[in-house]
């Protein structure tokens, strides 16, 4: 997709069509010998307008599918609410859900696997319509006739198979499919990411007519920035299972209040190459959402950190590394120990994390470090060689840990149109996101 601005007003209504309050979908975690479980989303709320365009962004892995299968049910809720129209769809159970389900329908992303390749297309089409035992057999015929014109597709499709199409005619099949029980919600997950960007096009301005000519409300979810910037009238920006931040799309494609949304608009490529953007580098990989931080979602890779007051004096190079040093022994403190490194531990023969006083020795040589820092970081050293990692983890975030790695931010109200961000830089004692990331841009 091109990086067009230029985006076609929707007949949103400021209506509320779909409200989540304290949404929460965690995986497994279930018995007294399990692990913690997947908080893959972790307290959301939001709304969803009738009629709108509702973007979904975040890397991989930050939620955004378990989000989407939640709103429709695919996946039961953990904690929280999903209001429909004002009913909350987390409790409905047996005929009241199977008739609730004919309102909200999902589109995926991989046309090659979500259509099943031993049904006909018309059989595809048909079988909500079969499920739901509407109308008379002539009249589903009928109806599937009707979505194949809807969606670009020919009568003459109905008795082919799928892998006789392309990707894109695929998604076609997916969307009529989807259209079928006449829903008022669809929640399409990444529906363009597979395709090429020609078709993409096509597909994305086939999904703007049919929510025009069906009053339809979208949930778009997609990695792709400006796919969202084109179609979304509004955007929520989710990490590691959370929502940092939400509101108006252009709005916030112009102005992001919050440090990852800064960091993840910074690296859309832009086509002129004239233009000089201040792109931000995250350092590391998202946490596991077995193990989230305790404090923000983004403290662990967060450009703008809140530094505790007692190092404000620090340099930052070698703050930076005593970032990293927290960053290593995190990631060690995941990794069990073998039942071979556990009777070596006992016999006081453990040896597996010797090697951090090299990463010590990389990370601070050549820098200042002042005698107070020194010592914090030779005792999680030693903690780490006990096989401690986790003592160690603590240990350094009970030192050098500031308010983003102890305490949850609230969301803050960044404009006059309500959009929200979550980041402890909003609270008006600390400096303002904007001016802290300056320097971490590309020119600094
Ligand atoms: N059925 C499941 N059981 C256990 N963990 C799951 C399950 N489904 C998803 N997860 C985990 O939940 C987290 C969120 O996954 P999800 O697919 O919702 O993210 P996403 O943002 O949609 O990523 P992607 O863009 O790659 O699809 C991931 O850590 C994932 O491994």
């Amino acid at each position: 997709m091109s990086n067009a601005i230029e985006r076609k007003q929707t007949a949103a209504s400021g209506e509320t069509l779909v409200d989540v309050q304290d949404l929460k979908k965690y995986y497994g975690g279930n018995g007294f010998f399990a692990p913690p479980p997947v908080k893959a989303v972790d307290t959301v709320n939001f709304e969803i307008k009738r009629g709108e365009t509702f973007g979904l962004v975040g890397e991989s892995g930050s939620g955004k599918s378990t989000l989407g299968r939640t709103l429709v049910r695919l996946e039961q809720a953990t904690d929280g609410s999903v209001s429909f129209d004002g009913t909350d769809i987390t409790e409905l159970s047996g005929s009241e859900l199977k008739k609730w389900r004919s309102n909200a329908q999902m589109v995926f992303q991989d046309p090659e696997s979500s259509l099943n390749d031993r049904m006909t297309v018309g059989e595809i089409i048909r079988e909500p319509l079969d499920a739901h035992g509407w109308k008379t057999k002539s009249e589903r015929r009928e109806r599937v006739t009707e979505l194949l014109s809807e969606v670009g597709l020919r009568e003459e499709h109905y008795f082919r198979y799928p892998h006789q199409f392309s990707g894109g005619q695929r998604q076609r099949i997916g969307i009529a499919r989807a259209l079928a029980l006449e829903p008022e919600f669809i929640v399409l997950d990444e529906p363009v990411s597979a395709l090429d960007v020609s078709v993409q096009a096509k597909i994305i301005t086939l999904l703007e007519d049919l929510q025009e000519e069906f009053d339809l409300t979208y949930l778009f979810i997609a990695h792709d920035l400006s796919v969202v910037r084109h179609i979304c009238d509004r955007v929520a920006v989710m990490y590691l299972g959370k929502i940092m931040e939400i509101g108006d799309t252009e709005e916030l494609y112009e102005d992001p209040q919050n440090p990852y949304t800064q960091a993840l608009l910074s690296a859309i490529p832009r086509p002129d190459p004239t233009v000089t953007i201040d792109r931000i580098t995250l350092p590391g990989t998202p946490p596991s959402p077995r193990d989230p931080p305790q404090g923000c979602q983004f403290s662990t890779r967060c450009p703008a950190k809140i530094r505790p007051e007692a190092y404000a004096d620090v340099p930052d190079e070698t703050w930076d590394a005593v970032e990293q040093l927290r960053e290593v022994i995190r990631e060690r403190s995941r990794m069990s120990l073998s039942a071979t490194d556990q009777m070596r531990k006992r016999l006081g023969r453990f040896s597996r994390f010797d090697d951090i006083d090299e990463t010590v020795e990389d990370l601070f040589e050549e820098l200042s470090v002042p005698q107070a820092v020194q010592d914090h970081v030779q005792h999680a050293v030693e903690l780490v060689k006990d096989g401690e990692p986790e003592e160690a983890r603590t240990y350094l975030r009970d030192e050098f840990g500031g308010v983003c790695d102890t305490t949850r931010p609230d969301h803050h109200q960044v404009s006059a149109s309500g959009r929200e961000s979550y980041c402890h830089r909003h609270d008006a004692e600390y400096d303002d996101v904007t001016a802290v990331l300056s320097k971490y841009s590309d020119g600094a």
